[in-house]
């Protein structure tokens, strides 16, 4: 990471200066990428490592697949001997009836066993394909889970869900069926070829040259289905971006009487079949033109590479009827080599589907590989092991010095400008300021989701830079202004921080947030589940689950944004009661526009425009500080 610091004291300075060159670019490439949705393509080699772990596997399902294909080539051989039997003027009918016999029943026997190895085969690729798509998911959402918080506000999540989703559904066919497929093709194709070129050279020259005309064909068309299929994978992202965020918020759609336009914001990326009265999609950048372009290339395709396909072996037949007049070719023989043309056929055509997916997969795989390619733009993440863990544990000071900031997603609009404040072990600080003021960023750059741009946190002794992102993360309790809770059981929202908590833990926090008798009246207690984001419940009782959750940290720092502000009067005096309980023996940072509660705080800052305005306490505030009587008349007293 390279670091600067800004060489003015004026914020517009910090705008051309920037702090870290590599997070920045690093976030452009990401908006970037995720608005024009052109990432690169990986190397091929980077695209079949993805079933890197199944090779073995996928070894011994081609083992199997050649004894398959062996068992199927063998066949025509035996039945051509058979041919040749029937017509032949020499042998007795019994004679004819017993070498028949024989071979035909040698056919049925090699026929079975090429069945099972068909079976074995198909089964360890349909294993293999599940294995390579499960660890493809699990490392991609692990990566995506692992990047900083600048990431997220510059890609959808429904962007993230549908590579997650459907991308590693089309790179799991192509990694691990359509590889063997494409390479026992090409190896029957040659087997083919050679088994022809013993029967007859003539007629085995006619099918090499459509065999490579057919490959310069393949080609390019793949290449051109691989850039539509990343079109409508794009397209897809952004109506699966749109309907997760609508259907996160029906209740928001619905209040606002919003759902033509959400159900437009989808269908604008997935298309209107009816609004033309012809078959032809109008409306271009959609999954419905996209998909219709590729299912007419995919159709011509198949078409025209199966289509020459069959030509061959009429052409070849033609000329062999004439070889077998001439006797030059046996009837046998010629009804053997007509069945290795089809079989080429069969094989170019297979072959032609599964590179027509491989392609596909290319342009899915590029969405997955950008990803997975992403380091987090510096040590945002708290991983374990990274930076540094004080010995003797977190003392109580928090000091932000001359701290300047801008969002990684909009450098040009600064949001804090020389920033102090300085909090003592077990102080409260209400943090006080017109909407938009920086109250929250504050709360934000000290959970170091984003790097301050100038200037210093320190938290006892040590720059937080220093400090290991999972030891400070870990010292601090946040209560959000909307608290978020999962769809889970009570008592897996409570522990969601610390999985291995106790019951009577749990009991404990539950008393002291004010939440333990609600959670009892419900008829499964702690195990009832509150839905998709605790949509069972009141904002009130969400809130006081939140907090709860935080205490069972036992944090050192609590934070608290706005934690009352959108609750009734009762909702309010009981969460506040919470509030006042748990934040005693802590230091504690409030965002808060009710006076009952800033009026307690130790010291309370007042900020405009990311500035330090006043502080003090209520009192001297109010007698020196405009800005502050001014909020206490306008917010701060409602
Ligand atoms: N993730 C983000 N990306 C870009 N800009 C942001 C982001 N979050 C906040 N901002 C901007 O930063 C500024 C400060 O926002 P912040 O949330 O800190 O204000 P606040 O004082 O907490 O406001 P409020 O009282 O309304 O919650 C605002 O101009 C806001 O638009």
């Amino acid at each position: 990471m390279c670091e600067t610091t800004t060489n003015s004291s004026s914020y517009s300075s910090v705008k051309v200066e920037v702090v870290d060159d590599e997070a920045e670019q690093q976030l452009d490439e990401t908006t970037t990428e995720a608005d024009t949705n052109t990432p690169p393509a990986p190397s091929f080699h980077a695209f079949i490592s993805l079933s890197r772990n199944e090779w073995p596997m996928l070894g011994v399902a081609l083992l199997f697949m050649t004894a398959a294909e062996v068992a199927g080539l063998t066949a025509p051989l035996l039945l051509s001997d058979c041919y040749d039997y029937i017509v032949d003027p020499a042998m007795t009918k019994e004679g004819m009836r017993s070498e028949v016999s024989t071979k035909m029943g040698l056919v049925f026997l090699i026929h079975w066993g090429g069945m099972f190895c068909g079976f074995i085969r198909g089964t360890i690729i349909g294993m293999a394909g599940e294995r390579v798509v499960a660890r493809l998911r699990e490392d991609l959402y692990s990566h995506i889970l692992l990047q900083e918080i600048g990431f997220f506000d510059a890609i959808k999540s429904g962007d993230l869900v549908s590579r997650l989703g459907s991308d590693t559904g089309i790179i799991q066919v192509a990694t691990t069926s359509s590889l063997p497929e494409v390479t026992i093709g090409i190896i029957k194709s040659i087997a083919c070829v050679v088994i022809m070129f013993l029967i007859s050279p003539k007629l085995a020259v006619i099918c090499l040259g459509v065999f490579f005309g057919l490959i310069v064909f393949c080609i390019p068309v793949g290449v051109y289905i691989g850039e539509i299929s990343k079109l409508y994978q794009d397209a897809l992202a952004k109506a699966s971006s749109a309907s997760t965020e609508a259907l996160g918020s029906i209740r928001t759609v619905k209040s606002f009487v919003a759902e033509k336009t959400e159900n437009d914001r989808y269908t604008d990326m997935i298309g209107r079949p009816d609004i033309w009265k012809y078959w032809w999609p109008k409306e271009k950048s959609t999954t419905y033109r996209h998909g219709s372009e590729k299912s007419i290339v995919t159709a011509a395709f198949g078409t025209v590479a199966f289509g020459i396909a069959i030509s061959a072996m009429y052409a070849t037949l033609w000329v062999g009827f004439n070889d077998v007049i001439d006797e030059e070719l046996s009837l046998g023989k010629m009804v053997a080599f007509q069945s290795y043309v089809f079989n080429i056929g069969l094989a170019v055509a297979t072959i032609g589907g599964h590179v027509v997916s491989l392609f596909s997969a290319k342009g899915a795989a590029a969405r997955v590989f950008e990803l997975l390619d992403r380091t987090p733009s510096d040590a945002l993440v708290a991983a374990e092991g990274d930076g540094v863990v004080p010995k003797d544990g977190f003392q109580g000071s928090i000091e932000f010095k001359s701290v300047q900031f801008a969002y990684p997603s909009r450098l040009d609009v600064p949001v804090l400008d020389s920033f102090s404040m300085k909090l003592n072990a077990n102080e409260s600080v209400a943090l006080v300021g017109s909407s938009g003021a920086g109250k929250s960023t504050i709360i934000s750059l000290l959970l170091r989701f984003y790097e301050v741009t100038a200037g210093e946190i320190i938290i006892d002794d040590n720059n937080i830079k220093e400090l290991s992102p999972k030891f400070l993360r870990g010292l601090v309790g946040l209560v959000a202004q909307e608290p978020v809770l999962f769809g889970l059981s009570i008592l897996d929202n409570v522990r969601y921080g610390n999985p291995s908590a106790s019951l009577e833990e749990v009991h404990a926090v539950c008393k002291s947030a004010n939440c333990f008798d609600f959670i009892n009246t419900f008829p499964d207690g702690f195990d009832t589940l509150i839905g998709e984001r605790g949509i069972k419940l009141s904002g009130g009782q969400k809130q006081r689950i939140a907090i709860a959750r935080a205490l069972l940290l036992d944090p050192k720092v609590l934070l608290l944004d706005e934690a009352t502000s959108a609750l009734d009067s009762e909702s309010e005096h009981q969460v506040q009661t919470a509030i006042d309980q748990v934040s005693k023996d802590r230091s504690t940072i409030i965002i808060a526009h009710r006076l009952s509660t800033v009026k307690k705080a130790n010291k309370i800052i007042v900020i405009s425009d990311g500035k330090v305005l006043d502080e003090g306490t209520h009192e001297q505030l109010m007698k020196k500080s405009a800005k502050y009587q001014e909020l206490v008349k306008l917010q701060l007293s409602k």
